[in-house]
């Protein structure tokens, strides 16, 4: 069913948090399986993409169990998986597929490997070409390009890779695959990407060396269960800093927000725009920096968003081009290709939904370039089943007059089942 959202007469205040990080909670599944012992995660992210992750360790053999938002894991370490009896579904998660083709790499035993209409469109060729080199066997559709795949690993030799793509997916998955090796894998990345995975290992008392733009893991190594708590998401935080900037009246801190600055674009670019947003660090969860981040409605100017800062806020430009819509001048989003290959082609998504609302936006090969300063309309909206555009057109219900429709509003539990709860206790409506 639809989702009707009018919120043309409110404006946002008070205090909030946010749900754990979608990245690290992946990653803490996955090291707490294939560390010796017991790990438990505290404020695990219970989005269905990561609840993916947790069934596949599961159908491994994985002791998981899950309490509300803690997640218990028994495992017997790195070499304790087992071959699943069934195809493993990964869902809409490209982090799962990715990330666990480099674990399935280091298994000996056979498995096959299945995902929604949106995954099995997303490249996998770009971890198994590198996961290949280093001796995984795998096949998959149109040249073992596409999910469905099957995939038999084994003893694995280490490589020397340099991305040809800024991922931090095809990182981890080739640094997970290292594990599996008897000698050095490095991974050469001429953009950094976000660096949980490195210092996820560190956390399960295992050794990465990160020099300047290369990572190396030695492979054979024991990781050892642990204690975490997942800070909350920035990339759930950046749908209400953008709506407190870009609406009238508003005023809100998020706390305990993942500060990590491979992945805080989103605040460095809104800055830029003259937006008025401070950031306070309260602790550290490991090498993870935590902190709130208050911000207030601004007075944006357009900007030029391109080349290194891009990984830093990948998830984000669909919010930046709304903000954008608001701002005065134009801003330019380039270097973006890879939102192409997301969950759907979020630059096509990004410029149809925002058009329909009444936004000045073009598309190019690599980007968009928005016009702003214009005023947005009510409108039937796609949410092209992507989590990240469904929220996004519930945020520029803010700006509308009228309301926002959004088509198969579901996707949105990806990432943040509870967003509508967080979105409507944070709105408070306009005295007339
Ligand atoms: O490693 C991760 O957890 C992620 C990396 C990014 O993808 P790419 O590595 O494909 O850029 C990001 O878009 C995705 O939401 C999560
Ligand atoms: C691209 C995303 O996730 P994934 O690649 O894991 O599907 C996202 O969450 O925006």
């Amino acid at each position: 069913m639809n989702k009707k959202v009018n919120l043309s007469n409110y404006h946002l205040s008070g205090k909030m948090t946010v749900p754990g990080d979608k990245s690290m909670s992946h990653r803490a599944v996955i090291f707490g399986s294939l560390a010796k012992g017991e790990t438990t995660i505290e404020h695990f992210l219970m989005g269905e993409d990561c609840l993916r992750t947790i069934k596949a360790f599961q159908e491994m053999g994985v002791q998981i169990e899950q309490e509300g938002l803690t997640v218990k894991i028994i495992s017997d370490g790195v070499n304790g998986l087992q071959e699943p009896k069934h195809p493993i579904d990964f869902g809409n998660s490209g982090t799962t597929a990715r990330l666990l083709l480099g674990v399935f790499s280091g298994q000996s035993f056979h498995s096959v490997l299945v995902g929604d209409d949106s995954l099995s469109k997303r490249p996998m060729d770009r971890v198994t070409v590198p996961l290949s080199l280093m001796g995984a066997k795998t096949d998959g559709r149109v040249n073992g390009k596409y999910l469905p795949m099957s995939i038999r690993g084994g003893q694995l030799k280490p490589i020397t890779y340099e991305l040809p793509v800024n991922s931090a997916q095809v990182k981890s998955a080739i640094l997970l695959a290292g594990l599996f090796t008897n000698g050095k894998t490095s991974v050469i990345e001429p953009v950094k990407t976000r660096d949980h995975t490195e210092k996820m290992i560190g956390a399960f008392g295992g050794k990465i060396d990160m020099d300047g733009h290369t990572v190396s893991i030695e492979g054979g190594q024991q990781l050892t269960g642990t204690s975490i708590k997942i800070p909350g998401d920035i990339s759930s935080a950046a749908f209400f800093i953008t709506a407190a900037a870009i609406t009238q009246n508003s005023s809100i801190t998020i706390s305990g927000v993942g500060l990590n600055e491979t992945r805080t674009g989103i605040i460095d670019v809104l800055k830029q725009m003259g937006a008025q947003l401070e950031t306070n660090v309260t602790n550290h969860i490991g090498d993870e920096m935590v902190g709130d981040i208050t911000i207030r409605t601004s007075d944006l100017k357009g900007t030029t968003i391109a080349g290194d800062m891009i990984p830093r806020l990948i998830d984000e430009l669909p919010l930046i081009a709304l903000a954008a819509t608001q701002a005065k001048g134009v801003t330019e989003i380039r270097d973006a290709e890879e939102l192409r290959f997301k969950e759907t082609d979020r630059i096509k998504a990004v410029v149809d939904v925002l058009t329909r609302l009444g936004a000045n936006i073009t598309e190019v090969e690599d980007g968009m370039i928005i016009q702003g300063g214009t005023s947005l309309k009510g409108a039937v909206v796609p949410s092209y089943g992507d989590h990240r555009i469904g929220m996004m057109s519930a945020i520029a219900s803010l700006l509308v007059v009228g309301e926002v429709e959004i088509e198969n509003p579901e996707c949105i539990n990806i990432s943040y089942p509870n967003f509508f709860d967080d979105l409507f206790s944070i709105v408070v409506r306009n005295e007339s």
